[in-house]
């Protein structure tokens, strides 16, 4: 927990408690259903919380604006997102039924009320449109690419905010994969932003719609 607040400060007391509540949630449900390794449990803040915030740290999202965790598994990065921008709206998806339930087992507990889950291949979803897709570990580029684009609201004419866009996690030598993705992701590596030495070769990648 000392380790968020070490990068983000002006975070509320019910923010403060969620985050720390995390823990006892995430060790109760994965005693139940196991969606986090064991060896993984043991730095839940470093290697699941702040990874997660990674995003946070680099992009700002307004206000009423929706964003869809693409294999969302437990609930990274969606759940801690959520507890950061409570005024914007996650959609967290899993083609994984148990893990969905973890997730809404997780989001009831924290008192989130800017979460809604749906256990299906993120393809099957052809009702909504966000302004942005996050993902991590879940596929390659070339794929994660092709699933979001038809997701994504069109980007407004000379608007000062972001553009819509796939911003996911990734590790490791990502040349072969981003040179077969057919796109151009402008590409942040995570130590920049977090100095533990776990963010080292992870990356965060941002493909604008
Ligand atoms: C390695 S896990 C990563 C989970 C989570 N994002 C994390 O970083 O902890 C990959 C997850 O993506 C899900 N997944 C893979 N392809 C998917 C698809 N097409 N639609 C929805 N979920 C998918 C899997 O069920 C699995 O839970």
């Amino acid at each position: 927990m000392a380790l968020i607040t070490k990068y983000f400060s002006d975070f509320t007391d019910v923010q403060l408690q969620q985050f720390s509540a995390l823990e006892e949630l995430y060790n109760d449900w994965n005693s139940k259903i196991n969606v986090i390794s064991r060896k993984d449990m043991e730095s839940l803040y470093e290697k699941h919380v702040l990874h997660s915030l990674a995003i946070a740290a680099a992009f700002e999202f307004k206000a009423g604006s929706t964003i869809v965790d693409l294999g969302t598994g437990g609930g990274f990065p969606g759940i801690p997102l959520a507890i950061f921008y409570p005024e914007v709206k996650f959609h967290l998806i899993d083609s994984i039924g148990k893990k969905i339930k973890v997730v809404d087992a997780v989001a009831e507990g924290l008192g989130l009320k800017n979460v809604s889950t749906r256990h299906s291949r993120i393809e099957e979803v052809k009702d909504k449109k966000f302004d942005f897709v996050v993902s991590r570990a879940v596929a390659p580029l070339k794929d994660l690419w092709k699933w979001s684009k038809p997701l994504l609201k069109k980007p407004a004419p000379n608007a000062d905010t972001q553009q819509p866009g796939l911003i996911c996690l990734k590790g490791g030598d990502l040349h072969t994969e981003i040179a077969e993705s057919g796109c151009r992701p402008r590409v942040m590596e995570v130590y920049d932003i977090f100095q533990e030495e776990y963010f080292k070769e992870k990356f965060l990648l941002y493909v604008p719609a």
